[in-house]
């Protein structure tokens, strides 16, 4: 954490209001910031304001079908732009790529690990992805889960599934499932990383952009509440989740599609890794790019090029067309 943005005494110190989303996770998540803030601004108030969103009503439709765009930001972006809340905190992998006029993506915080894990049944317990038995039920309502484990294992079986962490972990152990793909970083924060029985290896399963790292979004022109949350930004995450957020910026058609990526930075290196994949498994193209970190929108958007290249964009299209049909 950079100990920079020093507290400059202003003649007003308003109190500054967090948005987020009601959900444990949310939750967990917000409280975090605002810890860090008090901590670093002790003089200044920091209160939380819970706002419920679109994607946490809606529990019964595949993710996939909703047609997904700012499922769990839009409520908290109004309330932004009404002044209710000053800012929001976002799992950056649920904050679009292109934000409304007036709001901005302010920092970035230090990532988790952004791998995929997999929670296995019991009855599993000695199992990994690659040993699950022929015809295993796997619980992921991610069309880029189901896309990359379809293309590596097509002998398993694919099935939907809703619900917060908690749910989705009782309905594995109740046997509707015999393993499910939960993000890492989901199952850390809420002190259940216990269950995590095999972090996915990149090669099974690229993550999705900006996954475990927060995302913070404020008003454009609030300078002071920019200034305040300097405090909070980890610069490596920033850099890598621009890469990957240029990347999927360049490719998205509009709805969630099955695109992954990885990052390594070393030193000033920056290496980027994409998928994009049809939902069946079948296609699958794969790229990596290499440069320097400063350049690293640059990067995002030179990858989705190159994957268009080997035909990213038929791929996109065609599952645009198969969601528009429902
Ligand atoms: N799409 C829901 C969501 N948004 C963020 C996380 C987990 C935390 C993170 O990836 O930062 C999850 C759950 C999951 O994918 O298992």
């Amino acid at each position: 954490m950079s100990p920079n943005a020093s507290p400059t005494v202003s003649s007003s110190t308003r109190t500054i209001r967090i948005g987020s989303r009601k959900s444990q996770l949310a939750l967990v998540q917000t409280y975090w910031v605002q810890e860090q803030l008090q901590k670093a601004f002790p003089d200044r108030t920091f209160e939380v304001h819970t706002m419920s969103t679109q994607g946490d009503k809606i529990l019964d439709v595949a993710l996939a079908k909703i047609g997904d765009k700012g499922l769990f930001t839009k409520e908290l972006e109004v309330g932004m732009q009404s002044h209710e809340i000053d800012f929001a905190v976002h799992s950056l992998k649920d904050l679009p790529t292109n934000l409304p006029e007036g709001l901005m993506l302010g920092v970035v915080t230090e990532r988790e690990d952004p791998a995929d894990a997999l929670v296995v049944h019991e009855k599993h317990k000695d199992k990994q992805i690659d040993t699950l038995p022929e015809g295993a039920v796997i619980g992921t309502s991610s069309l880029r889960r189901l896309a990359q484990l379809r293309h590596h294992f097509p002998h398993l079986t694919f099935k939907d599934i809703r619900g917060n962490l908690n749910t989705r972990l009782a309905k594995l152990d109740a046997g509707e499932y015999d393993a499910i793909i939960l993000a890492v970083a989901g199952l850390r924060r809420l002190g259940m990383g216990d269950r995590i029985h095999q972090v996915l290896p990149a090669e099974v399963s690229l993550h999705a952009v900006g996954q475990g790292a927060l995302g913070i979004e404020c008003r454009t022109d609030d300078t002071e509440v920019l200034s305040l949350i300097q405090a909070i930004e980890h610069v490596p995450t920033r850099d890598r989740t621009l890469a990957e957020r240029a990347f999927l910026r360049s490719l998205e058609g509009g709805c969630q599609v099955p695109i992954g990526v990885n990052t390594q930075l070393d030193g000033d290196t920056l290496t980027l890794t994409g998928i994009v994949a049809s939902v069946d498994g079948t296609k699958f193209v794969k790229d990596t790019v290499i440069g320097s970190v400063s350049t690293a929108e640059k990067l995002g958007t030179e990858l989705a090029q190159r994957l268009r290249q080997q035909g990213a964009q038929e791929i996109l299209e065609e599952i645009f067309q198969a969601v528009q049909r429902g």
